[in-house]
């Protein structure tokens, strides 16, 4: 239906040119408009008026966000700094972090021999002041200074960025490390008054979407949201079960590492994206302990998959992007002795440690020059980076060291030396890791869209009949065969279900397809619409200079005034036979656009009637 409206389209549009070009060219006999001087004067002269030329209008092959970024590059490292905690103030600490506006150094400065929780790095054979530089040095310390850093100011000069990677088709990842109650999930999530980085940029995502305004482009968004708890993996758009559901880690070899079976949900907007951050955030796992009230347990990965569409109508073509932006929240590096931890808080402090030292066996693989070399000459090094040696490594493999843009926020604490030191150690040994991002793009055309579903659809066939099969079978057999009978048809569903959520994807996509087909259809009506009333209205009122007060006077041509212009009403018969000609051609053109308003209105409701057959809510 649709290329046969686009057909009709066209067919309208070529009839319209060639009646500007009647128009413009011919320059039918007119109502001679003349001056007021000389007012008997008959003489026509062409029209200077002028339509603005469909041709020349935007093309319509706009595309997606240029690609600008260089896609090799090193892991970006920022600094943030906190202010003191009330148990900081109260023991009297002293801030142990300068930072430069200018060089981006932080500077690590001895503590005063005085401060009782700083009595551990007093035993150190050497304690001298240390100095780093990084990507950027955040000053959240104090909310007087001219310097301090915003929740703003974190998001703009990192969050932005990164998210114009996506845009451009980038997979991204921004990590928050650092010791317990150092700032991570206020960095990460921040607080309803005072919103970190995930919010922000859920917020920025859908600004831009719904600000564009070609109608090339449809966008799909998915979010998920899990956690790595005491070496498990756990949804948190799922509800706590008791005992848990631990999910499953499987590699995909195009898609590396992922989490089997992990709810993936769509969003329509920033309102939707929110309620489900912040469920998933309230099923987090933390406790208070005695470095922070409320202590992530756990490492939290927020996942956004961001899907750019792009149609070209005249091809039939789709060429989609995607970027997938990770947004991870650590949990904090922690010593038994500080946190006083026992029982349950101190395995979990031990398997915290176990992945963030894992973490830092990664980064120092990554990082090292060695690496490298070997990475540029593509020779085999899976059992030199420890990525398998933590699920949280593994997960992030891709993140670390593979296809993404990274980001590393060192959170720090402002009086802590030994802490921030190793926090710093690690920042700076991160800054040498290089990743190698590509720009996520495919292109697929329709027939190959179709393909697709019916290829799932033909697989889903296959798997309920099997389905039917055993549970027909089921009846009969004997109780192992039952159990394992069980197993097998729980692993069928579970692919089922799985089979049957793409090929709804891919429905949605293509829905998302016809949509925007309409969008440019109704654009293309809404110019072709404007400029047929230009072309009536040149038709009916063609307005003509005067002969006389075009000619040379003194070399120089006399543009008449508005006020010497007025209407000569005194048309001969051929002039009015060849307007009404043209009135007519018109007024058939206009009776073939409404015919095709009409079917477009047909088509628009076929495609909401697609969205409700397949339970998919239209987007606003
Ligand atoms: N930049 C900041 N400005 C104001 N308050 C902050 C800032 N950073 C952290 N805080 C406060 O410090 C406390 C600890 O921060 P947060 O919970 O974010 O630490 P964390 O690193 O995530 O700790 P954990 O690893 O134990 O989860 C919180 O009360 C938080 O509100």
């Amino acid at each position: 239906m649709y290329i046969s409206l686009h057909n009709r389209y066209c067919t309208v549009l070529d009839k319209c040119i060639q009646l500007l070009d009647h128009t413009v060219a011919m320059v039918p006999p007119p109502r001679s408009i003349t001056t007021a001087a000389d007012s008997r004067s008959k003489t026509p002269t062409p029209s200077s008026a002028s339509s603005p030329s469909l041709r020349s209008r935007t093309p319509v092959n706009v595309l997606m966000a240029p690609v600008n970024s260089n896609p090799g590059g090193n892991v970006k490292v920022v600094v943030r700094v906190r202010g003191f905690l009330p148990r900081e103030i109260e023991r009297g600490a002293q801030c142990l972090i300068d930072m430069s506006p200018v060089t981006q150094s932080t500077k690590l400065l001895v503590p005063p021999s005085s401060d009782p929780a700083n009595a551990r790095a007093q035993t150190r054979k050497v304690v001298e002041e240390k100095t780093f530089t990084f990507d950027r040095s955040f000053w959240s310390h104090d909310t007087e200074d001219e310097h301090y850093a915003t929740q703003e100011d974190v998001y703009n000069s990192l969050g932005e960025e990164f998210l114009d990677h996506n845009f451009e088709g980038y997979h991204t990842c921004i990590f928050a490390y650092g010791q317990t109650g150092s700032g991570k999930s206020y960095t990460m999530m921040g607080t309803p008054e005072q919103e970190g980085l995930i919010p922000r940029t859920c917020e920025d995502l859908f600004q831009r979407i719904e600000s564009n305004e070609s109608p090339h482009i449809s966008y799909s968004v998915r979010v998920s949201y899990f956690e790595v708890y005491n070496e498990h993996v756990r949804d948190l758009f799922q509800p706590r079960t008791d005992p848990p559901q631990y999910l499953k880690i499987r590699e995909s070899p195009t898609e590396g590492p992922y989490v089997k079976d992990l709810t993936e949900i769509q969003v329509k907007n920033y309102t939707e994206i929110l309620k489900y951050m912040r469920m998933g955030d309230s099923s987090r796992t933390t406790a208070s302990t005695k470095m922070n009230d409320t202590s992530s347990r756990s490492h939290a990965v927020f996942t956004i998959m961001l899907k750019q569409i792009h149609h070209d109508y005249k091809t039939d073509e789709t060429t989609e992007r995607l970027a997938r932006i990770r947004l991870v929240d650590l949990a904090g590096s922690e010593r038994a002795k500080a946190t006083e931890a026992t029982g349950q808080r101190l395995r979990e402090g031990g398997n915290i440690n176990k992945s963030l030292t894992t973490l830092g066996r990664v980064i120092a693989a990554l990082a090292d020059p060695k690496h490298a070399r070997m990475h540029n000459s593509k020779r085999a090094n899976r059992d030199i980076v420890p990525y398998r040696d933590s699920i949280l490594t593994w997960l992030l493999k891709d993140s670390l060291g593979g296809n993404s843009k990274t980001a590393m926020i060192a959170c720090i604490a402002p009086a802590d030396y030994d802490e921030t030191l190793s926090t710093l150690r690690y920042a700076d040994q991160a800054k040498n890791i290089r990743t190698k991002a590509i720009v996520n793009q495919d292109h697929v055309s329709s027939a190959e869209k179709d393909a697709q579903i019916q290829d799932m659809q033909e697989t889903i066939r296959t798997l309920r009949w099997t389905l039917s099969q055993q549970q027909q079978n089921g009846s009969v057999s004997v109780i192992k065969a039952v159990q394992e009978n069980a197993d097998n048809q729980s692993e069928k569903i579970r692919e089922f279900t799985s089979k049957y959520e793409n090929m709804l994807q891919i429905m949605e996509e293509k829905l998302a397809i016809s949509e925007s087909k309409v969008r440019q259809l109704e654009e293309e009506k809404e110019a072709l619409s404007i400029h047929l009333r230009l072309v009536l209205d040149e038709l009916k009122n063609p307005i003509v200079i005067n002969k006389e007060e075009t000619e040379l006077i003194g070399g120089r041509s006399r543009v008449p005034t508005p006020d010497m212009i007025y209407e000569d009403d005194t048309a001969s018969s051929d002039e009015v036979d060849t307007e009404s000609e043209y009135d007519e051609e018109a007024a058939e053109i206009q009776a073939e656009m409404e015919a095709l308003v009409a079917d477009l209105g047909s088509f628009k409701k076929k495609v909401a009637s697609d969205h409700e057959m397949f339970g998919i809510s239209i987007a606003a």
